[in-house]
């Protein structure tokens, strides 16, 4: 079975800035994986490339067998800054959002229904507040609604934690566990895949599958990680 992900001596340039310096490294088909590192380290950047969204300056990115492009259906994004429409209810948002996934060549792509991918995430379709109403824990619901409403085999979260407090963040990655467990539909063959990045480890230790670790746009062999994550350092030293 091809990894999920599979970056070989990637680098990506901005300027002469190297936001990631020739990265090899796979992400596991199945399971949860996480991305870790420092503010500006690459974690970003890594999972936008996955998503298809930002180019290698050099190096290979394969997701699912073939390039981005080739898969972008098989793949759903998640930002860590919601995009979704204020005035909306979520059910309006998603209802939306499944209009544009079903134009044109995609029709296929939509297996889940608005009303299946809100209560998935724990959210009651009737809702009738706007986007603009709701809690920051909603609103990340929300938008983890929208990414699974394309019935990802691969889903990328960017900070899916970030503003949550510690309970709905619990939640969250509960809801995640269990997505984790929904039948590929189609001829899809494999499992499905999570990819998030944070700088909240301790919600995933113990959950994660694997655990990748990022310091100034290089990946961190596993004999340094403890310098990677001082905050675990001073725990254990505690
Ligand atoms: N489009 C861009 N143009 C210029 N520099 C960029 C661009 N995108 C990212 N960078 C730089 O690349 C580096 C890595 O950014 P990235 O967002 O991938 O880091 P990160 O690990 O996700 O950080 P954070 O935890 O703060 O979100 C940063 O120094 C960032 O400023």
């Amino acid at each position: 079975m091809p990894h999920a992900v599979e970056l070989q001596d990637v680098s990506r340039l901005y300027g002469g800035f190297a936001a990631l310096r020739r990265v090899s490294c796979v992400f596991a088909t199945g399971g949860m994986h996480a991305l870790l590192g420092d503010n500006g380290a690459g974690k970003s950047t890594l999972l936008r490339m996955a998503a298809g969204l930002v180019t290698p300056t050099h190096g290979t990115v394969r997701v699912l067998g073939g390039t981005p492009a080739q898969n972008r259906y098989r793949i759903a994004y998640m930002s860590h800054a919601a995009m979704l429409y204020d005035d909306l209810t979520p059910m309006e948002n998603l209802a939306y959002f499944a209009r544009l996934h079903c134009s044109a060549d995609a029709c296929a792509m939509c297996h889940a229904s608005p009303e299946m991918a809100l209560r998935a995430v724990g959210l009651d379709p009737h809702l009738k507040r706007p986007v603009s109403q709701l809690s920051q824990g909603m609103r990340q619901r929300t938008s983890l609604a929208a990414a699974i409403l394309a019935d990802p085999e691969l889903l990328l979260l960017d900070e899916p934690f970030s503003n949550m407090d510690v309970n709905g963040a619990r939640e969250l990655v509960a809801l995640l566990q269990d997505f984790l467990t929904w039948p590929l539909t189609g001829n899809a063959q494999g499992a499905r895949t999570i990819i998030l990045t944070t700088h909240q480890h301790d919600l995933v230790r113990g959950v994660a599958n694997s655990t990748t670790y990022l310091r100034r746009g290089s990946v961190v062999p596993a004999a340094e990680r403890f310098e990677a994550e001082p905050a675990q350092l001073e725990a254990s030293a505690a």
